[in-house]
Parts: C-alpha cells; structure tokens; sequence
C-alpha cells in the first residue's frame, strides 16, 4: 500500500518520540512491501517562533492532502507560564483537530501481563484491564464562546454540544462495543450539567439501534474514583471532550506510564494519530522520553487502513521490549534506555522477529553513560 503521512512533530520530545515513531513505520513498510512517505511540517510552539502562527496554513494544507497525520507533542512552558500570551501552542492542535473534523479521539488502556507489578495500583486490580475510551474531540467546552469582561475579573467558557455532535460519535462507540465486550458506559454529569442531559438523552435513544450492547450511565466523579479501584469493569466509555481528556491521563496509570497510550483520531474524512500525553519539557533532549505511546500510535495508523498484521507486528514488538524490560525510565529505574534505544530495538525486532541474534544483553551496555 502506497500512504502519504504527514508528520508534525511539534514541540518538547515531540520530535524524539514521533521519529521513533516514523521509525517503527519504515521497519513495516520495508518488511511487508508498502510504500510509506513522511512529510514535515510545523506545528505548536516551534510554528509560532518560526511563522508567528500555532498552525500555519501550509501545515493544515499538507494534512488535508495527505492520508494521514502522525502528531507528536505541542507546548512550552514559554506560554504556559504566561497565561496572557496572545498565541498559544495549543490553538494549533486544537484548530488542527476541528479544521480537520477528527471529531472521536479513541484511547485504549491497556494493563499489560508484563507490567503490572510496575503500576502503583495493586495487581490484583488492574489485571485484564482493556479500555476504549471515546472522547468527543471537537465540540463542548474546549470550542464554546471564551468571554472575559473588560475588567478582567468574570470569565466564562460555554460547554455547548449538539445532537448531531452527540450522535455521530456515539455511533462509532457503540460500533466499537458490538466487537469487543459489548458494554458502553457513558460517563457525563448529567445531575448538574444540561448539556450532560442531551447526551444521556441521545445516547439512550442510539441504544435502541444496538440492542446487543449493554450500556450504563456514571458520573465523572464516580468514574474517576471506578477507574482506580475497579477499571477492569470498564469496556468502551464514551465521553464528552474535557471529561475525555481528564479521566484518561489518570487511566494512564493503570499501565504503568503516560509515555504507553496512543490514541487515534478520526472524523469522515481525516485521521490523525497521536500520543494522549504532553510536550513533556522537562525531558527535551535527555532521551529519557517513552516513545511507546507514539510508536503505539502509528500502529493504529496502520489499523486505520486495515494494517492489521503490520499494525500488529508493531504491537508484538512492542510488547516484546515491555516483556525484556528494554524501556525509558518511566518504567525502569534500575536499568533504563534511551529513547533512540528503545526505538532501535522495536525497529530491528518488527524486521527479525525470529532473529535470535538481537543482542538483548549488548542493549543494556552502557546505559548508565547515555543517561
Ligand atoms: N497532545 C498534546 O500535544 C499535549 C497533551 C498534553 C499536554 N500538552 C502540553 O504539554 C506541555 C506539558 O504539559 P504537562 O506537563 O501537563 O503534561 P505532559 O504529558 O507533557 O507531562 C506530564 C508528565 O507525564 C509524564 N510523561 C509525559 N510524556 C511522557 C513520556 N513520553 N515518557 C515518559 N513520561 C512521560 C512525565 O512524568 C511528565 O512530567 C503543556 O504545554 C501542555 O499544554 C500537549
Ligand atoms: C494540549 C491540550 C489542548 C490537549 C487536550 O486537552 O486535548 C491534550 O491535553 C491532549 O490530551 O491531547
Ligand atoms: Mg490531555
């Protein structure tokens, strides 16, 4: 298969993570004979140095005409520590998601075999934890009208969602719960949010066409605290932009580290593929960054396009470095590599899986200098 990306690396270790990334596809496309192109451009903090513009109009441009966009990271602490910067990094992902209409964000959680001695939550809880989480990516809160009154002292962001915005995600979640174990819990607050209302109200009614799927209601509050002390009751959650974004940073515990979950963003017509977590600044250039997440993401780039034995040979190799405890320091404080490490590993491992002779000893030498 011939496939054009476009690749925006962004900021922070967005650019190590996404080239381990890019990596792993070239690894794929070599091995099973596709024909894979990367394409640069700019995006977040980077873009405003270099053009005055979180998204310039050549990016946008170059992600409409490719296939796909793998994302990377964007932010500074240049603008997060100036809450009246005029432009901000952010804008740039955020206009990037609505110009693009990526309108479901989908983030698995996964608790792997190998790493769950390594969560700070207990075994016996995590254990065959497997999540989807739906997030509304383009609508409520983060996109309603921002006021602040001349003064400066009343702000107000307006969480404003459609039926049509409800339904068109809704339908890809119940999808996705027909083939898995067909649960859907929808997480909201509808005891105090209208706009919570409409979704149950929505939902309930797209429930009828899915007879087969079982689905429930949970207050965030709730959901927050179930997902530490009983995620493995979960199957799909579907959920709304903020609630999204929040409650699967603290799901990311459950595997073992942030640096794991990948995500996928899709709408009619684009994807774009990302890691759910940050620029992470204070990693810049250490090569201590966790390329998993973007790795794991470019594997569901490849599921996106029914991939499913090269996105797969991603995940086996993947889960392969979890197992031998090839990984960044997040999850390996006695004996971590590189980034880059970590990176070359999977890279050779999806060309020779069979190959008994990757060296995993030689890997582990001279750690402690790199570092
Ligand atoms: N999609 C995105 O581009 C995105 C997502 C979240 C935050 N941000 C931006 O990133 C900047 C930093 O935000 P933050 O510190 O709140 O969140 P962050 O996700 O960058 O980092 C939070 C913590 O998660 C851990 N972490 C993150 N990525 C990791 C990785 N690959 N490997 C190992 N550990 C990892 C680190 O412990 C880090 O301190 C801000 O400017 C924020 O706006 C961007
Ligand atoms: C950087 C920020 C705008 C973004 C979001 O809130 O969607 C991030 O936290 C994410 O999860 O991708
Ligand atoms: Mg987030």
């Amino acid at each position: 298969m011939k496939l054009e990306i476009a690749v925006l690396s962004g900021d922070g270790i967005g650019p190590e993570v996404t080239s381990q990334a890019v990596k792993a596809m070239e690894a794929i496309a070599h091995r099973f004979d596709h024909s894979f192109t990367f394409k640069d451009a700019l995006v977040g903090a980077i873009a405003i140095e270099k053009t005055g513009n979180p998204l310039p109009d050549k990016t946008l441009q170059l992600c409409a005409d490719t296939d796909a966009v793998l994302f990377g990271a964007i932010g500074d602490p240049k603008y997060d520590n100036n809450p009246s910067a005029p432009v901000r990094p952010e804008q740039g992902l955020l206009r990037l998601r609505k110009e693009l209409g990526l309108y479901a964000n989908i983030r698995p959680v996964k608790a792997y075999e190998t790493l769950l001695d390594k969560s700070p939550l207990k075994r016996k809880i995590i254990e065959g934890t497997d999540i989807s989480i739906y997030r509304e990516l383009t609508g409520g809160i983060y996109f309603g009208e921002k006021r602040l009154n001349d003064e400066g002292t009343i702000a107000s962001d307006l969480c404003e969602y459609s039926k049509e915005e409800i339904e068109r995600i809704s339908h890809l979640a119940f999808k996705a719960a027909q083939k898995r174990r067909k649960k859907l819990t929808l997480v909201d607050k509808a005891n105090v949010l209208e706009s919570s209302r409409l979704w149950r109200k929505v939902v309930t009614e797209i429930a009828t066409e899915y007879p087969d799927v079982g689905l429930d209601f949970l207050f965030v509050d709730n959901a927050a605290m179930q997902m530490i002390l009983n995620p493995s009751q979960f199957d799909v959650i579907l959920t709304e932009n903020m609630f999204g974004d929040i409650i699967s940073d603290e799901a990311s515990v459950i595997g073992g580290s942030i640096g794991l979950l990948a995500s996928a963003s899709v709408g009619d017509t684009c994807c774009m593929f990302e890691p759910i977590h940050g620029s992470y600044p204070q990693a810049t250039g250490k090569g201590i960054a966790n390329p998993i997440a973007a790795i794991l993401s470019a594997a569901m780039l490849l599921e996106h396009f029914d991939l499913m034995d090269e996105a797969n040979a991603i995940k086996e190799a993947v889960e392969k470095a979890l197992e031998l405890n090839i990984t960044t320091p997040d999850l390996n404080s006695l004996n971590p590599l590189t980034t880059e490490k970590v990176g070359d590993f999977i890279y050779d491992y999806i060309l020779n899986p069979e190959d008994s002779n990757i060296n995993f000893e030689n890997i582990h030498v001279g750690q402690s200098t790199i570092i």
